[in-house]
């Protein structure tokens, strides 16, 4: 641990010890914690101006309530870096986000505080809701429930999902809405601007404080004052508030918006409302990057910003190199302003990830024609239905991990239909250091099985652009394009269009003793294994297959004919991907070759590097390379 590590803070291995500190305390803690935040994340990349701006909700919250005990889930779990360090991991978050080292969203195998596992957004009101009704069924006396939720993550329908059903449920659930005005980008839609109203709101504020200090004191008194205070306050609010509060419409008790980064205040708020029975929420205005200027300044950039200068906030190690292949997201993005140039019923469309995209380039651009719609999968794939039944040509881009929300509505609103919206799913296979909550490895599988679908994995950029182009065509219904995280292998990646006939695979490589047939990007580390078994006298013929649906019928006959022993590569699930869709063929026409499957198994892959999590599953280059070398034994 750095010996630097602030005397208060190294003095707390879990948040009783945090709850011996006398309130005076409490800001002085904050400040060591926030450094060792921005010390630590300095060094080793991960989420940093999320968990900046909760470091005095995670102490108050800590400090009032009877952690483990009592449960906290923290919705995506990004914000929960303060939270891990208070709850005795200070000493191995060094090993956050690390291959085996902690998981860098709350997880509870790795600890007893992490009550609930998040890494998607908007679930953190379904899950205490249903913790704190089950805390009310086994009869545990005095255990609270609490979802931290920011305001981005409140635009997603779950979350109105699980307040529509909080307010109807007696259970004392307490959601504390972390509002900072941002989801990645700046945080968009109604929501987004109620909230702004609230916490902008004058009259409403001006008076909030003073009568709210005067009703809580009744609150003391027996039921009918608190039907009482309830009664005065949600009159009060939606008089000052000129329309309904939300949540008290709901009938969710609101409370606030109080300043999210006076822990004093926020200690006493909270333990005033731990003892206030009923659904209710507590809506905090907090600063996302607080405390560390650059952060603040720029929200986007240092939501995950990689390596910087602990000091002065610059960002070690640019990665805009023009020497160097581009990232994929980039050249989508470049992509589809070209495409939309030409063909103005192009249009595209993020839930919330326009710079983790790139669509951001098309939105600044062509404004009108891109569309950023909130942590809203769901609806962004029925929105985009909704244009491509009008005649426009949308292309979705979703995360693949995140698009898993929305697969009913690919199915129920564009393939039923057969429309035409281009799923351009971005982080396609094992992502890295998000872990198993981010791996985008299940597109392959559950894209293959809907029928209309087109299913296409480029092996790199300039296959990208071309996919991106042929996808376009009219009458051409539902197509999926996926393609991963990170950079391709191409520099010069700005070729010309070229058409890419549906369907049909390409030789990339001639060869005699075995076939390596990849999908997707797994095709550059075939290309590189094929090197290596030459060194053995060993020729493997290697194909890029391109689509996994419709699969290239006339090349696979030719290359089962020929090959008496196969290989199938994806960075996917085996069980139902590229290699489930080889098999299945070769079942039906009878082939007698010997078939290896390679792809992620069947089961969880953790957080690391991609290539220790693809060495792991056995079907990077060297995987590729010893899997070769046992077919050819067997
Ligand atoms: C379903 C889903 N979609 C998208 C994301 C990507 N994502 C991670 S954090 C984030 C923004 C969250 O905003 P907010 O809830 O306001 O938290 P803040 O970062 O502001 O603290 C997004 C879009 C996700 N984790 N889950
Ligand atoms: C926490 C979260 O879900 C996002 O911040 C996600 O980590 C972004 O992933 P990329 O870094 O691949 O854009
Ligand atoms: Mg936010």
């Amino acid at each position: 641990m750095d010996e630097s590590v602030g005397s208060i803070l190294k003095s707390i291995n879990s948040p009783a010890d945090l709850r011996q500190l006398p309130t005076e305390q409490l800001t002085a803690l904050c400040d060591e914690l926030r450094q060792f935040i921005i010390d630590e994340v300095s060094s080793n990349p991960g989420h940093l101006g999320a968990s900046l701006g909760v470091v005095e909700l995670t102490v108050a919250l800590h400090y009032v309530y009877n952690t483990p005990y009592d449960q906290l889930i923290w919705d995506v779990g990004h914000q929960a870096y303060g939270h891990k360090i208070l709850t005795g991991r200070r000493d191995q978050f060094h090993t956050n986000r690390k291959y085996e080292g902690i998981s860098g969203f709350p997880k509870p195998s790795e600890s007893e505080y992490d009550a609930f596992g998040v890494g998607h957004a908007s679930t953190s009101i379904s899950a205490a809701l249903g913790m704190a009704l089950a805390t009310s069924i086994k009869k545990e006396d005095d255990r609270k429930v609490v979802a931290v939720i920011g305001d981005g993550s409140m635009t997603g329908g779950m979350a109105f999902e699980g307040l529509n059903n909080a307010a109807s449920s007696n259970s004392d659930v307490l959601i504390i809405l972390n509002d900072n005005n941002m989801a990645i980008d700046p945080n968009v839609g109604g929501v987004s601007n109620y909230l702004l109203n609230i916490s902008k709101s004058k009259p409403y504020n001006k008076l909030k404080n003073e009568v709210w200090e005067a009703l809580g004191k009744l609150n003391g008194f027996g039921p009918k004052a608190r039907r009482l205070v309830q009664k005065t306050e949600g009159a009060l609010k939606s008089y000052l508030l000129k329309e309904s509060n939300l949540f008290e419409s709901l009938g969710i008790r609101y409370f606030g918006p109080i300043d999210g980064h006076d822990v004093e205040y926020l200690s006493k708020v909270l333990r005033d409302l731990r003892n206030i029975k009923g659904p209710k929420l507590l809506h905090i205005i907090t600063k996302k990057g607080k405390g560390f200027k650059v952060a603040e300044l720029n929200q986007t950039v240092y939501h995950a910003p990689g390596k910087f200068d602990k000091n002065t906030g610059e960002i070690i190690g640019c990665e805009c190199d023009l020497n160097k292949p581009p990232k994929f997201q980039n050249v989508f993005g470049n992509t589809i302003v070209e495409l939309a140039e030409q063909n103005p019923k192009i249009v595209g469309v993020t839930p919330a990830m326009p710079t983790g995209s790139s669509l951001n380039i098309m939105m600044e651009k062509m404004p009108d024609r891109a569309f950023d719609v909130g942590i809203a999968e769901p609806h962004a794939v029925t929105f985009s239905a909704g244009m491509a039944i009008q005649g426009l040509v949308p292309y979705c881009n979703i995360y693949s991990t995140f698009m898993q929300r929305a697969y009913d509505q690919i199915i129920h609103d564009v393939a039923i239909q057969k429309l035409n919206v281009i799923f351009c799913l971005d982080r396609g296979g094992l992502v890295g250091a998000d872990g198993a909550t981010h791996h985008g490895v299940f597109d392959l599988a559950y894209m293959r099985n809907i029928p209309n679908m087109i299913v296409s994995a480029p092996m790199d950029e300039i296959e990208l652009r071309n996919l991106m182009f042929t996808a376009q065509q009219d009458n051409m219904g539902p197509f999926s394009i996926r393609y991963p995280r990170g950079c391709g292998c191409k520099v010069e990646w700005r070729q010309p269009f070229e058409q890419i006939p549906i369907g049909k695979g390409r030789q990339i490589s001639e060869g005699k003793d075995l076939a390596i047939l990849t999908i997707g990007t797994t095709g550059i580390h075939a290309t590189r294994a094929v090197k290596s078994l030459a060194n053995k006298e060993i020729t493997a013929a290697h194909y890029d297959m391109r689509f996994v649906k419709p699969l290239d019928e006339e090349l696979l006959h030719e290359i089962f004919q020929k090959f008496d022993r196969v290989i199938t590569v994806e960075d996917g699930v085996i069980q139902g991907g590229f290699g489930s869709a080889v098999l299945e063929f070769m079942a039906t026409h009878g082939c007698k070759s010997k078939l290896v499957r390679l792809g992620v198994p069947d089961r969880f892959i953790e957080h690391g590097t991609p290539e220790e999590l693809q060495r792991d599953c056995g079907f990077d280059q060297k995987g590729i390379y010893q899997a070769a070398l046992e077919i050819l034994q067997g």
